[in-house]
C-alpha cells in the first residue's frame, strides 16, 4: 500500500470519528495529515464539502504552500494556510479544526483574557500533564475573514509539535505528533469546553458547582 494511500485511510478514519461526533456542522471543518517531510506535503480536506459524508474525493495531496501537489479539480480547504503553518514550523503530523457551539461559546466568553484556562480536570492527563492541580490553557485569537491574515495570527500561537488555538466565534484547531494525539486532544479540549458551559450555566441557577 503506498504512504498516500495508508495516510489517506487513516484521516478518513479520524473524519468518520469526528463526523459520528456530529463536529461538522454544516460544511465546517478541516482536516489533514502530513504524507511526506521532504518535500513537505500533506492530505487535506477539499473545501466546502460536507465531511460527513465518505468519498473518494475527500482529500487532495498539497505542497508546503497549501497548493496543490498533483493535477486535480479539488479545492483544498480554504484554511490550508493555516494548517501548513503547522507543518512548516513543527514536527506534526495531524491538523483538526472544527466548529462546535460550545467551541465557540468559549471563545466569546473568554476572548478578552486572549485565552481560556481549565484546572481540577482528570481529562487534563490526556495532554499528557499528570501533575496535581495542573492547569491548560488555550489561546484565543480574532477571527480574521483574510486567511493569510488569519494565518499569520494564528502563527504566533504555533509552539511545538502538539497544540491548540481557539478561533474567535470560529472554531479549534488542534495539532499533533499523530493523528491518534491530535484526536485525543481534540476530544480533551472538547470535553473542557462543554464542562465549563455547564458548569457555568449550573452556577448561574444557583447549584453547589465549584
Ligand atoms: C461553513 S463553515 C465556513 C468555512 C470554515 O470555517 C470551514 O471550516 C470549512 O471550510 P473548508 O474550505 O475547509 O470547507
Ligand atoms: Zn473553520
Amino acid at each position: 500500500m503506498s504512504i498516500v494511500v495508508k495516510k489517506w485511510n487513516e484521516l478518513a478514519e479520524v473524519k468518520a470519528e469526528l463526523a459520528a461526533r456530529d463536529w461538522f456542522f454544516a460544511t465546517s471543518g478541516n482536516l489533514s495529515i502530513k504524507v511526506t517531510d521532504d518535500p513537505l506535503t500533506f492530505l487535506v480536506t477539499a473545501s466546502g464539502k460536507d465531511k460527513r459524508k465518505q468519498t473518494d474525493e475527500d482529500f487532495l495531496l498539497v505542497d508546503a504552500a497549501g497548493k496543490p501537489a498533483e493535477e486535480t479539480n479539488l479545492k483544498p480547504s480554504a484554511e490550508t494556510l493555516l494548517h501548513a503553518e503547522i507543518y512548516g514550523r513543527t514536527n506534526a503530523g495531524c491538523v483538526l479544526h472544527v466548529h462546535t457551539v460550545d467551541n465557540n461559546l468559549i471563545s466569546e466568553l473568554y476572548a478578552q483574557n486572549g485565552e481560556a484556562v481549565f484546572s481540577g480536570q482528570e481529562i487534563i492527563k490526556a495532554f499528557g500533564i499528570w501533575e496535581e492541580n495542573a492547569a491548560v490553557r488555550i489561546p484565543i485569537i480574532d477571527n480574521y475573514a483574510d486567511i493569510p491574515t488569519l494565518a499569520r495570527e494564528f502563527a504566533n500561537y504555533i509552539h511545538g509539535d502538539a497544540g491548540a488555538v481557539l478561533i474567535q466565534n470560529h472554531g479549534i484547531t488542534v495539532w499533533g505528533r499523530t493523528a491518534f494525539e491530535a484526536k485525543k486532544h481534540l476530544e480533551a479540549w472538547e470535553f473542557l469546553f462543554r464542562w465549563q458551559v455547564k458548569r457555568l450555566l449550573l452556577q448561574r441557577a444557583g447549584l453547589p458547582v465549584g
